[in-house]
C-alpha cells in the first residue's frame, strides 16, 4: 500500500520548509497542493481572510472544529498572543497524527492541543478537560452537517459569551446552506459574508463571519 496524501503533504513540508518557521510550512503546503495535489486546506486565499479576522479579535482561547493536516492549526497559533491557546479537534486519527507533525514541525506545539474524536462527544466535556469558560474565536472547517448541531451545543455548553466570532469555511462550496440560515436569521448573530474561492481553484467560495451577541 502507498502513502496518503496527508503523508505526502507532511514529506513536502519536511523537505521544503524550515522547522520552527510556520510562515515556510504555510507557503510549502500551498505550493504542493496547488501545483502537485489538491488538499481541502483553508489555503492561501481564504487564508488571508483568515489572518486578518484573527488579528481583529486576538483571542486568548480559539478553537477549531476539523484539523485535518494542521495548515490552518498553523495558520491560526503563528498569530496569538503569548499565553493564548488554540484548541482544535479532528475525527479522523490518520489525519491527526499528521497534523500534529506538522504543527510541531511549525514549532508550534506548546500553543496547540489537538482533541481526537467526533465533536458532538467533545464539546460538552471542554470545560472541565480544559478549565475554559469561553471561546473567543471558533473556526468552524469540519463537516457542513455539523455546523449548525455544533454551534447550538457551544450555545447551549455556555461555550461562546458576547462578542465570540464564529468563522465557518466552505459555506458555497461544498456549502452549508442550513448554517447560512441559521446565523443569517438569527437575532443572537451579527453575520457577514467574505466571498472567496475554493482553495487552490477558480471556483467561488467565502467565509462567513459571525458575531455572537449574547
Ligand atoms: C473534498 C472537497 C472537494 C471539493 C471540490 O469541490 N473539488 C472540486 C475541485 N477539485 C480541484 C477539488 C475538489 S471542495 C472539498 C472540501 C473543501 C474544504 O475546504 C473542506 N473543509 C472541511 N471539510 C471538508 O469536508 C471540506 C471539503
Ligand atoms: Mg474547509
Amino acid at each position: 500500500t502507498g502513502s496518503s496524501r496527508p503523508q505526502r503533504m507532511l514529506k513536502a513540508v519536511q523537505k521544503n520548509a524550515t522547522k520552527g518557521d510556520p510562515q515556510s510550512v504555510i507557503s510549502a503546503i500551498d505550493y504542493y497542493c496547488r501545483h502537485k495535489e489538491w488538499a481541502m486546506n483553508v489555503g492561501d486565499e481564504k487564508g488571508l481572510i483568515l489572518d486578518s479576522v484573527l488579528t481583529e479579535v486576538n483571542p486568548s482561547m480559539a478553537l477549531e472544529l476539523g484539523t485535518y493536516c494542521g495548515y490552518s492549526s498553523v495558520r491560526i497559533a503563528r498569530l496569538l498572543s503569548p499565553n493564548s491557546k488554540l484548541i482544535t479537534v479532528e475525527f479522523n486519527p490518520a489525519f491527526a497524527a499528521i497534523a500534529r507533525q506538522i504543527i510541531a514541525y511549525a514549532g508550534l506545539q506548546d500553543k496547540v492541543t489537538i482533541v481526537e474524536g467526533p465533536s458532538a462527544d467533545l464539546i460538552p466535556k471542554m470545560k472541565e478537560r480544559f478549565g475554559l469558560k469561553s471561546f473567543d474565536f471558533v473556526f468552524l472547517d469540519h463537516w457542513k452537517d455539523r455546523y449548525v448541531p455544533d454551534t447550538k451545543l457551544l450555545e447551549e455548553c455556555g461555550l461562546l459569551k458576547k462578542g465570540t466570532v464564529l468563522l465557518a469555511d466552505n459555506v458555497i462550496c461544498p456549502g452549508a446552506p442550513e448554517y447560512l440560515k441559521y446565523v443569517r436569521n438569527n437575532p443572537r448573530y451579527e453575520s457577514r459574508y467574505y466571498k472567496s474561492y475554493l482553495e487552490y481553484t477558480k471556483a467561488e467560495d467565502g467565509l462567513e463571519k459571525s458575531v455572537f451577541l449574547g
